[in-house]
Parts: structure tokens; sequence; C-alpha cells
């Protein structure tokens, strides 16, 4: 549905998006990550069109045609800096954006009703926005962005000042739109509802990609593999000693509730390994624990240094 290829954006000396390419089928949920600062947000404008790259291209496919920019009708954007108008009702805000994306007033005052509704905003459609706190605006910010029912929904940090609460909800939100056929965009610092809810992801720094694939691949070839987790009556100093010693386990650590962590690599198989263990300890639990989505971002983002303004000139 969307291809990007080799896009390149540069401010002045800062090549905020750097050489990107990827693509994101229909119906799918993509997400783009990176620290501050990554270029993020530079990227999404250029797919919604508020910015040009400077080379490279954007293409999108929609009823067999190919655009370069989708029609408005097509696209829902919540962009990271929200701009609603403060001073006027929710109901009107919201109107307005709905005609703006193609609805008439009455479809747009219809959608707009069942989106506050479903937002728990119902009984507020007439008060302003300014009124609302930050999380509640976010809402109506996110209702502005899908109540045209656009095909490709781009969602700039969708979960950035929400309660935990609230971020189940917008979780909902976005699956159910996925259910309803939309393809979704978004990015995210949350490492732990994009694991839950992406089936893609795209990782850059410094504008450039240093992860892409779907989560179980990402898991699978950048985590830091897979663990082995002992409960033990030795006490822990006494367990690594042992296993260091005597299982040739080297990447093995304690956590500070005395369990014993060693982490598997090809060379061990969880099976020898756990029989050995078996032989030299006395094992009071056990159990394996998957690298989280975290865990592989910190490893990965960490290990990236920043490009020099001499070797980004070069
Ligand atoms: N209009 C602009 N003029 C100059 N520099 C810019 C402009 N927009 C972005 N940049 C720079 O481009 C780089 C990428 O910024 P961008 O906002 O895209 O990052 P981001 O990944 O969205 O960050 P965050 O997670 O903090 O929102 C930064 O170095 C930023 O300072």
């Amino acid at each position: 549905m969307l291809t990007v290829a080799q896009v390149h954006r540069r401010f002045a000396r800062v090549h905020a998006v750097n050489n990107i390419s990827f693509h994101v089928s229909a119906g799918e949920i993509f997400s783009l990550l990176g620290p501050n600062g990554a270029g993020k947000s530079t990227l999404l404008r250029m797919l919604v069109g508020i910015t040009r790259p400077d080379s490279g291209h954007i293409a999108w496919q929609l009823d067999g045609a190919t655009h370069t920019r989708l029609p408005s009708h097509a696209i829902g954007y919540l962009p990271e800096d929200r701009g609603l108008y403060q001073d006027q009702p929710l109901i009107a805000v919201l109107e307005y954006f709905g005609t703006l994306r193609g609805l008439t007033p009455a479809e747009a005052r219809a959608s707009a009703t069942t989106w506050l509704e479903r937002l728990e905003l119902g009984a507020r459609l007439r008060d302003k926005v300014g009124s609302l706190s930050k999380g509640n605006q976010q809402k109506v910010q996110f209702a502005a962005a899908v109540l045209h029912r656009p095909r490709f929904v781009i969602l700039d940090e969708p979960f950035s000042g929400l309660d935990p609460l609230n971020q189940e909800v917008f979780l909902g939100f976005v699956r159910a739109l996925r259910d309803d056929g939309t393809t979704v965009l978004f990015s995210a610092h949350q490492m732990a509802l994009v694991e839950r809810l992406a089936d893609r992801l795209f990782v850059m720094q410094h504008g450039r990609e240093v992860l892409h694939g779907t989560i179980p691949t990402v898991r699978e070839r950048w985590g830091s593999g897979r663990r082995l987790l002992l409960q033990v009556t030795q006490s822990p100093d006494e367990a690594l000693t042992i296993l260091r010693t005597h299982a040739a386990a080297s990447d093995v650590e304690r956590r500070d509730d005395g369990t014993i962590v060693i982490t598997l690599d090809a060379a061990h198989p969880v099976g020898d390994l756990l029989a050995r263990c078996a032989q030299l300890l006395s094992i009071i639990d056990v159990r394996t624990e998957q690298p989280s989505l975290h865990d592989v971002y910190i490893n990965t983002v960490g290990a990236v240094t920043a490009p020099t303004a001499a070797s980004e000139d070069a």
C-alpha cells in the first residue's frame, strides 16, 4: 500500500531522514520507533505531504492507482504538535475537520458524535476544547484523525500524555481500526505497547534505519537470546561459581531477587544445560524467558554511535 524508497531530508547539516526505505502492506499496523530526534516526525510529515523529501520517493497504491500523495479523504493524521481550536466546542471542531476530509456537515456531525461517545466525551460535546484535560484533548485529536474513516492512518506518538488506562483504551481503538480494514502507521516510545500492537516495526536513529522486521523476527535476529531462569537452594553466589566452573556457562548472572539467569546460545542446547545444572545444583524452580522488545531496542539503539558532522557531509 505504501512504498518509501531511499527518502532523504536534510535541515542545514542535520540529515533528519537519511536514505530510508520500507514497505507497508494494506491492513498492517506498522510502528516507527527511535530515540528523540531520530527523524520519525520528519518522516511522517513527508508521508502526509506536509513536507517533501530532498530525494527518494513515496508511492501509495490505492484502488489500482499509484499516488505520490494520498487524497485527503483517504488519509488520517494525528500530528505530534496537537493543534485544536481551543475556544471552540468539541463538536464544532470535529465537524470542521470532517468536512475538510470530504464529509458533508451532517455526516461529520454524526461521526463526531459517535466518536465522542466512544471516547466517553459524549456529555461534553458542547464544551470548549480548551476546557478539557491534555489526555482528553488528545482523544478529540484522535477522533479528528479517524472520523472520516480513512484507509490509512498516521499517528505521531498517539500514546504520549495518556494515563495507563487510556493507553489501553487507545490500543483497543487502533486494533479496531485495523479490524475495520484501516492500515495504521504510528510512532511511539512505549515498547511494551508496541510489542502488543504492531505487526512490524522500523527503528531509526540519527535519521538512519537500525532495525526492521516483524516483532518475532526482530526478537529472534537481534535479541540477546533466550534465557534460562533458575531458583536454587544454594546461595546465588555459590551457584554462580559452580555454574561458571563446572557447566561452562560463561554468560550467567544473578538478579537482585536471587534468580540465576543463564543466557542460552547454540553451543548450549537448553536440555543439555538444564540436565547439567540439575546434576550440580538443587533446583526449586525453572523457566525460560524471551528477550523483550525493550531489551532488543536498548541493545540495538544503545550500540549505535552518533555520526559526526564530517562523516555526514562526506
Ligand atoms: N523544521 C526543522 N528545522 C530544522 N531542523 C529540524 C526541523 N525539523 C526537524 N529538525 C531536526 O531533525 C531531526 C529529527 O527531528 P524529528 O522531530 O523528526 O525527530 P523525532 O524522531 O520525531 O523526535 P521525538 O521523538 O523527540 O519527537 C532533529 O535533529 C531535529 O532537530
